[in-house]
């Protein structure tokens, strides 16, 4: 191994009580609100496809012209209860809010920048609100943070002379400041998700995210930091020089998954994935015709393969610019409450079953309890279920209580039968397990 001062600070998956509850929480909710949700996706007559919250870039806006869009930023329908409510029912146990994205406007009252809510006519601290309204329903708040800042004139994709590196410590000064401000305004934070990070400004200051990471963790204890904040002494991201992963759990994965049979690697350590619901809106957009639209089931599927390899996953909604939900995105939450009221089981405080992958659906575990969760019931009426050596079935049946029956085939191998009353739905059925040893 390479010796390294700003690597990994840890080997293996982190056991304490709050990344306990982050890992058992499997189930979240990103929200990407800022400026972009104004003009959702359109900039002078001009509706672009790329991601929204990114139009500034497609559109080449100047800075000024872009932050113009404040003198707009009034959401009369904006209601966090409401908001909170929205989450509880879906079941997520926490919530990612984009404190400040790539634009660099901030939904709290930032001193260290006049790009806040602060400055507009809505005047009031959102982040602020947001994070009250869902810790009192018992959800958990973490924040997206964008080290990317396209307001701030210190800003460097890139450190080609003196003058960069003399502007570009200003800037990493004011992201402390930022970050500092946000841990103390807002103490019950329990995450920071920090994106952004890919230039090779921040990847030749691995010393900075390696001392983000530790300056957030004296301030909070428990907190937890994704690994996409950090930069070795190399530059390597994610994972450090000598393949160990930095910060608490990997988040490479965005809008993909990885593959349950080639990439089993990922159950070794904690990960996080997050999705969009169309092929890539994480901000509002006006037009969602523009793309494929992914329908509820699909959604679900994506949570449960996350669960199914020992990782969490975090489905994006991006408010309209008056602070209330889109109908797609109100359905689609409603569906998978309604099947997280009836199947949370097979999610919250599950992990990889370490079982063979089958065509009908997904593994889920906790303890000795191995869910099938089924996405493809097969003609044959017979669900196959491949136990690893030493292990055997003793019962079998659907979480709402139908006996289904379990039939040896061969060694290790069973046929669970599909239950009588077909859901139409997917569905779980909920194994008890013996282990041999
Ligand atoms: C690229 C990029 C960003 N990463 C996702 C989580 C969104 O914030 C998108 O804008």
């Amino acid at each position: 191994e390479v010796e390294l001062k700003y690597g990994a600070d840890r080997l293996g998956k982190r056991q304490d009580p709050a990344m306990q509850k982050f890992r058992e929480n499997r189930l979240g909710a990103f929200i990407h609100w800022g400026l972009y949700a104004i003009p959702g996706g359109e900039w002078n007559n001009k509706t672009y496809h790329g991601a929204a919250e990114w139009l500034k870039a497609w559109a080449k806006v100047p800075t000024m012209d872009w932050l113009e869009l404040m003198k707009q930023w009034n959401p009369q329908q904006f209601d966090a209860k409401k908001w909170a409510k929205m989450a509880k029912e879906m079941g997520v146990k926490y919530v990612k809010i984009t404190t400040k994205h790539h634009e660099g406007f901030c939904l709290w009252p930032s001193k260290y920048t006049e790009y806040t809510v602060a400055n507009t006519p809505y005047k009031k601290d959102i982040l602020g609100e947001l994070v009250k309204a869902y810790n009192a329903v018992g959800i958990d708040v973490h924040f997206y943070f964008s080290v990317l800042d396209w307001s701030h004139p210190d800003w460097r994709s890139s450190i080609k002379t003196q003058e960069d590196s003399i502007a570009f410590q200003r800037f990493l000064t004011f992201t402390d400041n930022q970050l500092k401000e946000l841990a103390t305004r807002y103490p019950t934070v329990k995450d920071f998700w920090f994106d952004g990070t890919w230039d090779a400004s921040i990847k030749q200051n691995g010393w900075w995210t390696a001392h983000v990471e530790r300056m957030l963790k004296e301030m909070l204890p428990g907190v937890t930091i994704n690994s996409r904040l950090r930069a070795d002494d190399y530059g390597k991201r994610h994972f450090d020089s000598n393949g160990h992963l930095m910060g608490d759990y990997e988040s490479a994965y965005e809008r993909r998954l990885p593959d349950p049979v080639k990439d089993l690697h990922v159950t070794k350590w904690d990960w996080e994935a997050c999705m969009t619901i169309p092929e890539n809106q994480w901000g509002y957009h006006k037009d969602w015709s523009l793309s494929y639209v992914k329908n509820p089931t699909e959604v679900l599927a994506r949570i449960v393969h996350a669960v199914s390899m020992g990782g969490n996953m975090v489905v994006n909604f991006g408010p309209q610019p008056d602070g209330d939900f889109r109908p797609e995105e109100k359905k689609i939450a409603d569906f998978i409450g309604k099947w997280m009221k009836k199947n949370s089981e097979c999610i919250y405080g599950c992990d990889y079953a370490g079982w063979e992958k089958q065509d009908w659906g997904y593994y889920t575990r906790k303890s000795n309890q191995v869910y099938m969760v089924v996405f493809n019931p097969p003609y044959s009426g017979q669900l196959t279920v491949k136990t690893p050596k030493g292990i055997t079935i003793t019962t079998a049946k659907t979480l709402t209580g139908e006996q289904t029956q379990v039939t040896e085939t061969t060694r290790n191998e069973y046929n669970v039968s599909l239950p009588k009353n077909m859901p139409q739905e997917p569905f779980v059925i909920k194994l008890e397990v013996k282990d041999a040893q």
